[in-house]
């Protein structure tokens, strides 16, 4: 049996990579804060020395992107300190590492889709130490994977759809960001690309390496996000709002997001014959999840 090792495994894409349905002979163990506290560079090193494992999936991740701003101390520690022990500790065992970074990398100043190797600048704490991550990741000499996705919901944790689900139910209009573009994901297809990213890596020594982009395929901007999301929700007789777009000027957040993030797929269709699905239809097992299929 091979295994996958998974890191952030309470967290969206950690949940779904659980659920996901891995080839014959593959197995997963994913943990979290419990079972290893990525802010500890010698448990992590420990934990990937422990077993034979397959491949290692860095999902864990301070996602809080608000509250990095005052807390960079901790979101480099995760972001970027436990991402290079842990591809250290890949590189010493010989295996393969698959992270997980993001849009936020991206200063999202002009328009089209950003291509792997385009200029970074991230405009706050948490892009800049994912972006730490990603460095320590390309240097540590393990072979690797560097997957950066966007606007990750899913039926559990906390992400997007269930905030407007969630204020939706009592609130209406609601005020949404008309001005910021990208492309939502979900957890379940991004861990569905990763999972095959790994198991190619750790099978085939000729696999591809390098920096990759996954999203749903489409551009929306939040305000529209959330508005499909109500259409969704009232379709299976779920809260629906009113939403009026406003400019990311109505809506100030101690972290800048970028205008536009949005993620060309050419890599990974390229390397790995991956094309994602629309937006639109992986919102929807999501809401069937969250509330029922459509009535
Ligand atoms: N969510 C999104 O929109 C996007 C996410 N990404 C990236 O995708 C990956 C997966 O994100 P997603 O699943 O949505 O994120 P989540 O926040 O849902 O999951 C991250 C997990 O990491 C855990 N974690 C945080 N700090 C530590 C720590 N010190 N030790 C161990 N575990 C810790 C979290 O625990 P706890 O909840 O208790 O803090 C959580 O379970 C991350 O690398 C993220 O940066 C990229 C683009 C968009
Ligand atoms: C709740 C709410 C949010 N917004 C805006 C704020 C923000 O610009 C946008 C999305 O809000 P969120 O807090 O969900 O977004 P945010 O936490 O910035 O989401 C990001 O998370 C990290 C981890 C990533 O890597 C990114 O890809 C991205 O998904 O919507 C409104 O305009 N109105 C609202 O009522
Ligand atoms: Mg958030």
């Amino acid at each position: 049996m091979k295994r996958a090792l998974v890191t952030g495994g309470n967290g969206q894409l950690g949940t779904e990579l659980q659920r996901h349905r891995w080839p014959e002979g593959w197995a997963v163990t994913a943990v979290d804060i419990d079972e290893l506290d990525l802010r500890d560079p010698a448990a992590i090193a420990a934990m990937v020395a422990s077993q034979p494992w397959a491949a290692v999936i860095a999902a864990g991740a301070y996602t809080a992107v608000d509250k990095a701003e005052n807390d960079s101390v901790t979101a480099w520690a995760v972001n970027a300190m436990a991402p290079a022990a842990l591809a250290a500790a890949c590189a010493t065992a010989g295996i393969p590492i698959v992270q997980v970074s993001t849009d936020y990398v991206f200063d999202g100043a002009r328009d089209g889709a950003w291509e792997v190797d385009d200029p970074v600048a991230p405009l706050g704490v948490y892009g800049a130490s994912k972006l730490g991550g990603e460095l320590a990741v390309r240097t540590s000499g393990a072979r690797h994977a560097i997957v950066r996705t966007a606007w990750v919901v899913s039926a559990h944790g906390s992400n997007f759809v269930k905030t407007m689900l969630r204020v939706g139910a009592t609130t209406s209009p609601l005020r949404v960001v008309d001005d910021q573009r990208g492309s939502p994901t979900s957890a379940a297809d991004l861990a569905a690309a990763l999972a095959m990213i790994a198991v190619r890596l750790a099978e085939d020594p000729a696999a591809p390496t390098g920096t990759y982009h996954f999203s749903n395929a489409g551009a929306v901007t939040w305000a529209g996000f959330a508005r499909e999301i109500f259409a969704q929700s009232a379709a299976r007789g779920g809260p629906s709002a009113e939403v009026i777009g406003i400019t990311t000027r109505d809506y100030p957040t101690p972290a800048t997001r970028p205008a536009n993030s949005l993620l060309s797929h050419r890599a990974i269709i390229r390397d790995y014959g991956i094309h994602p699905a629309p937006w639109q239809a992986a919102l929807a097992p999501i809401l069937d999840e969250l509330i029922g299929t459509p009535k």
